[in-house]
């Protein structure tokens, strides 16, 4: 391995009770609020192609013209009760929410720059009710910070001259005083999710951003950062020069889920995903597919059957309410959630061989082992195949405790489990109680005939 000051300072995963924590979430929210909510991608009518909170990237968008709507932010409907409200009938555990996008606004009183709320005509904090409002309802808080500002004069994409060196020192500092605002103002956060940190200036910040990362830390034991934070002292970001993972989770799952538990190489991950195709902030038009409850709860059911937290984008408008497709969404989610959470939290890969009906996902610490149906196959009959030596000691419906099911041997610990119905109107669970029968050697069940 290459000697390395600023590359990971942890090999493995986390083992303290926050990060045990953080890991059997299962479910999450991304809350992308800010002044790109109120244009929601368009502009001198005319609808920008990207990413709704990248409007002011656009060329035909003057930076002053796009910073003045600070005078236009006011989101008199804005009720941070509501917005918990619905995020917890939707049965998620965390939420990550933008304190600071790319564009620089603040949605907190900052002492360090006058682009916040309190210039706006709304005035208040908006971070602090949130923060209250999920944390009332046991749900923890992620504050998401975009190191890069297009607002402050002295951010820098690379530093190339000397003045680039000196205006970046300035940026650096003010980062720093904005971190350590959010940290004081805000000590119930569990985690910071940081993002813009891909541009050469503040790649080559190894030493500081590791020193600033230890200091946050300091402040805040426990706190949890994910791999997208600092780059180490050879400008590798998310795993440093000798292959191990920086900061306590991996971040790079945006929009995207991975395959297969090799994948993932043994860490803790999130998954952050968009409703329509890639739009985070508000945006007055959904083009393309908008993933539907189901494809939804698939994708949670693939990431925490992978060691994962699927983490689902709410773009609330400028008013502060939150637009409908988002609360349908979370209605369908939380009346799944309702009956199944019991598969979702504290969830973990179960180790076993993938099949086609879904997915398997086993209860951390337990020999309880859910399978998610997403796939009902034409036969009716659910393949199994366990760890050899390993029974099945109960079978029943998750949704329908009463429903017990006699699984069919149809093979050195494999098994048939044949479905009372042909259609289901949504994905379903079932529930595997094994035995390690190794000490007899009895099947449970009838043997093929
Ligand atoms: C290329 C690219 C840069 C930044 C992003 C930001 N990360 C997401 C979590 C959103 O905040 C998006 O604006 C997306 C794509």
């Amino acid at each position: 391995p290459i000697a390395l000051q600023h590359g990971a300072h942890r090999i493995g995963r986390r083992t303290d009770a926050d990060m045990e924590k953080w890991r059997a979430y299962g479910l999450g929210q991304f809350i992308h609020w800010g002044l790109y909510s109120i244009p929601a991608g368009e502009w001198n009518g005319k609808q920008y192609s990207g990413a709704a909170e990248w409007l002011k990237s656009w060329k035909e968008v003057s930076a002053t013209a796009y910073d003045s709507l600070m005078y236009q932010f006011n989101p008199t409907k804005f009720n941070a009760e509501s917005w918990a409200e619905t995020a917890k009938q939707m049965g998620v555990k965390y939420v990550t929410i933008t304190t600071k996008h790319h564009d620089g606004f603040c949605l907190w009183p900052s002492k360090y720059t006058n682009f916040t709320v309190a210039n706006s005509p709304y005035k208040k904090d908006i971070i602090g009710p949130l923060v209250k409002a999920y944390d009332k309802r046991g749900i923890d808080v992620i504050l998401y910070f975009s190191i890069m500002d297009w607002h402050n004069p002295d951010w820098r994409y690379d530093i190339k001259t000397r003045e680039d060196s000196i205006a970046f020192d300035r940026f650096k500092q003010f980062t720093r005083n904005q971190l350590l605002e959010l940290l004081t103002l805000y000590p119930t956060a569990k985690g910071l999710w940081f993002d813009g940190t891909w541009d050469k200036s503040w790649v080559k910040q190894a030493a500081f951003a590791d020193s600033l990362e230890k200091e946050m830390r300091a402040m805040r034991p426990g706190l949890i950062i994910g791999s997208r934070f600092r780059a180490d002292e050879y400008g590798k970001r998310h795993f440093d020069s000798n292959g191990n993972m920086m900061g306590d989770y991996e971040q790079g799952w945006e929009r995207k889920i991975p395959e297969k538990i090799a994948d993932v190489h043994g860490n803790d991950w999130d998954c952050v995903m968009t409703v329509p195709e890639n739009q985070w902030g508000y945006s007055k038009v959904w083009k393309g597919h908008i993933k539907t409850t189901d494809e939804l709860l698939e994708m949670l059911a693939k990431c925490v059957s992978l060691d994962g937290n699927f983490v689902l984008n709410f773009g609330p408008k400028p008013d502060g309410t939150l637009r409908t497709e988002e609360l349908d969404l979370a209605k369908g989610i939380g009346e799944w959630m309702g009956i199944n959470s019991e598969a979702i939290y504290n969830g973990e890969y179960a180790g076993l061989v993938k099949q086609d009906w879904g997915y398997y996902v086993k209860k951390t610490g337990t020999n309880k082992i859910y399978m998610l149906v997403f796939n009902v196959p034409v036969s009716g009959a659910l393949n199994v195949v366990l760890p050899s030596r390993t029974a099945i000691s109960k079978v029943y419906d998750l949704g329908n405790p009463g429903q017990n099911y006699a699984p069919e041997e149809i093979g050195t610990s494999a098994y048939f489990i044949h479905l009372k119905q042909q259609t289901f109107k949504r994905p379903f669970v079932i529930v595997l109680e094994t035995a390690d029968n190794s000490k007899n050697s009895g099947a449970q069940y009838q043997k093929a005939k």
